[in-house]
């Protein structure tokens, strides 16, 4: 789109080199200060305290990468801390202690930890589950746990949890420094992966759910394995906390616990790794002060200050600190990206194949048919507009050809294959892209971030490093060129113009190299400039790429414009498929449109 004006300003908001020194600098200061100074400086029980500290800190991050960077609120955490605690506590308790005790508690806390995560992701992120739905069972997994520590008698201890096992024989400062150093490699870990090209696959899935599903990529596997992968650092934080501490206790693992370690990642800042590491740290020096002088004036203050910094801060202590730094709130992160064409897809075997195959369809909710009886082919190479009154039916269409699980009766057939129930992720590995009406991108990401994002299927994301050039298929890389959105690559998606939000979201679809296009609307809201240059794009894409395009429109000036053929939906049937001036000059969109009654009989079944 050459002449499209994008709402923004063009100019990128300058930026000061801070933000991405302050983490870096506040972890060398903080592990500094705990595994050399503190050792030296503090008495011992403010050194215990720093300990155990160290261990609940750990289990933050892993709540704030649940939480801050995949988007889903979690109290269940302590679940695994616990499952750690009492594998340790268990085994010692049990067998006493020794070398292959303690590999045998490693790996039965790692392995029931992972098994425990695993079952609950599975209950948790189905395919069409919500946040609210996995926050909830994350509240009754520490609950259910303990409820069985207090019915496992003597072998969990009940109520009193297991206490007066031998464990490691280390001085109190040694405890210190190896906590000290667990804690900085999780989070220089944590940090390095979250930064990451992977990282940022993360920031997209809690940015917008549906849009990766539309990507193709697999985000209940996705959310699965990150959940894994933290109760399994949870767990050996909860483990050595034990082995420190010589006792495992039902509050190690209880949802008083993971809703602590929740406020820790709000007040420190979440999304940030070091964030909740200073909230962990600062509250349970805080606590151990402050809990046993003031026991009900101390949860009261804790509470304040959550409710304070919710209001004030939303992005907590550490957010605001940062973003004292940043000028303009919010542009790219100071990376430059080099775009490249990837090479041409080898030409179509068949440039006139059927791209997709509507037989018998139906929509019905309880009682109301939304759509009935809906048939039509379309081939490639052909730019197919969807027309209709509103309520027609007309997006539940575009639903039902791009999700399995949507439609009640019929057949849909994508590039020759059979959708099936199959979840939009799978339908688009035939070949299907599918941009919304209102465009759907990733607010916090980048313009490369977004687009990387997109070429997931293609590129798999480097799990420690970040890459510096961009690789795109032609026909996305052609609307990245004209839109004028290769000259800010690296500006988050949220400052961008509507105009620019739809171009990026188009090319963003683009980087499936997808054979069908399902468009909802794609020039709302845009001005004439950026109209005629979707306009000039999408013609491109059917006649020279040969991709068959479904195009749901209301402009019928547009669709005269464009189309190669019309089909016209109402009340949920299909009431005409012709070619533009059979289907513009009708009698029956001449009335649709001015909005005379049609009766029903009079529709074509
Ligand atoms: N989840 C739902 N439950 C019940 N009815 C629904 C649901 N979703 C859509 N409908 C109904 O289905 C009908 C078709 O809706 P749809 O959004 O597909 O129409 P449309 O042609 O795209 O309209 P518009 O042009 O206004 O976007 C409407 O009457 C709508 O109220």
């Amino acid at each position: 789109m050459p002449d499209a004006r994008p709402l923004a300003s063009p100019d990128t908001p300058a930026r000061r080199p801070m933000p991405r020194l302050i983490v870096p600098g506040l972890m060398v200061a903080m592990a500094a200060g705990v595994i050399v100074v503190a050792p030296l400086l503090l008495d011992n029980y403010l050194v215990n305290i720093l300990v155990r500290a160290c261990f609940v800190a750990i289990a933050a991050i892993t709540v704030d990468i649940m939480w801050g960077y995949c988007g889903t609120l979690t109290f269940g955490q302590s679940a695994f801390f616990g499952i750690g605690a009492y594998a340790l506590a268990i085994m010692f308790t049990e067998y006493g202690f020794g070398t292959w005790q303690v590999c045998a508690a490693i790996a039965a806390a790692m392995a029931v930890a992972a098994a425990v995560a695993a079952f609950t992701g599975w209950l948790s992120f189905y395919p069409g589950s919500t946040p609210l739905y996995a926050s909830v069972i994350s509240l009754v997994v520490p609950i259910v746990l303990v409820q069985i520590l207090y019915s496992g008698g003597t072998f969990t201890g009940s109520s009193s949890g297991l206490v007066g096992f031998e464990s490691f024989d280390l001085e109190i400062e040694t405890w210190l420094r190896l906590a000290g150093l667990g804690l900085l490699a999780t989070s220089v870990l944590a940090l390095v992966v979250m930064r990451s090209d992977t990282g940022r696959l993360l920031a997209a899935l809690r940015d917008n759910d549906a849009r990766c599903t539309y990507l193709g990529i697999d985000t209940s596997r996705l959310r699965i394995i990150v959940l894994v992968l933290s109760a399994v650092v949870s767990a050996l934080a909860g483990f050595f906390y034990a082995g420190f501490g010589g006792v495992a206790a039902p509050e190690n693992a209880s949802f008083t616990f993971g809703t602590n370690l929740v406020i820790m990642v709000a007040l420190g800042g979440r999304g940030t790794v070091i964030g909740p590491v200073i909230g962990a740290l600062c509250m349970e020096v805080a606590s151990a002060y402050l809990a046993n002088s003031l026991p009900y004036v101390w949860e009261l203050i804790v509470g304040l200050a959550l409710i304070v910094v919710i209001l004030v801060f939303p992005d907590g202590l550490l957010g605001a600190v940062m973003r004292l730094f940043k000028r303009g709130g919010g542009a790219g992160r100071g990376t430059a990206t080099m775009l490249r064409q990837a090479a041409a897809a080898t030409a179509v075997n068949n440039p006139d194949a059927v791209a997709i195959e509507v037989r018998a369809l139906g929509k019905h909710y309880g009682s109301l048919s939304v759509l009935d009886g809906v048939e039509f082919t379309a081939h490639r190479g052909e730019l197919l507009s969807l027309v209709g009154p509103n309520g027609a039916g007309k997006t539940t269409l575009i639903r039902c050809l791009s999700d399995g699980r949507e439609r009640s009766t019929g057949d849909v057939g994508i590039a020759g294959h059979d959708i099936a129930r199959l979840s939009p992720d799978r339908v688009v590995r035939f070949g299907l892209g599918r941009k919304f009406q209102t465009a759907s991108v990733f607010e916090t990401l980048t313009v490369a971030e977004c687009l990387r994002v997109a070429r997931t299927h293609a590129d798999p994301p480097a799990l420690t490093s970040r890459s510096a050039t961009l690789e795109l298929p032609p026909a996305a890389m052609s609307v990245v060129e004209r839109s004028g959105l290769s000259e800010r690559l690296d500006e988050e998606a949220r400052n961008l113009s509507h105009g620019l939000k739809q171009a990026l979201e188009l090319a963003m679809v683009l980087s499936l190299e997808p054979d069908v296009l399902l468009l909802d609307e794609p020039t709302a809201g845009l001005t004439r400039a950026e109209r005629q240059s979707f306009a000039d794009i999408l013609t491109a894409l059917a006649r020279r790429d040969r991709l068959c395009i479904l195009l749901v429109e209301h402009d019928l000036d547009f669709v005269r414009e464009i189309s190669s053929r019309i089909i016209v939906l109402h009340q949920g049937r299909l009431a005409l498929d012709g070619s533009v001036d059979e289907v513009v000059n009708s009698e029956l969109v001449r009335e649709i449109y001015t909005g005379q009654h049609v009766p029903h009989a009079e529709v074509p079944a």
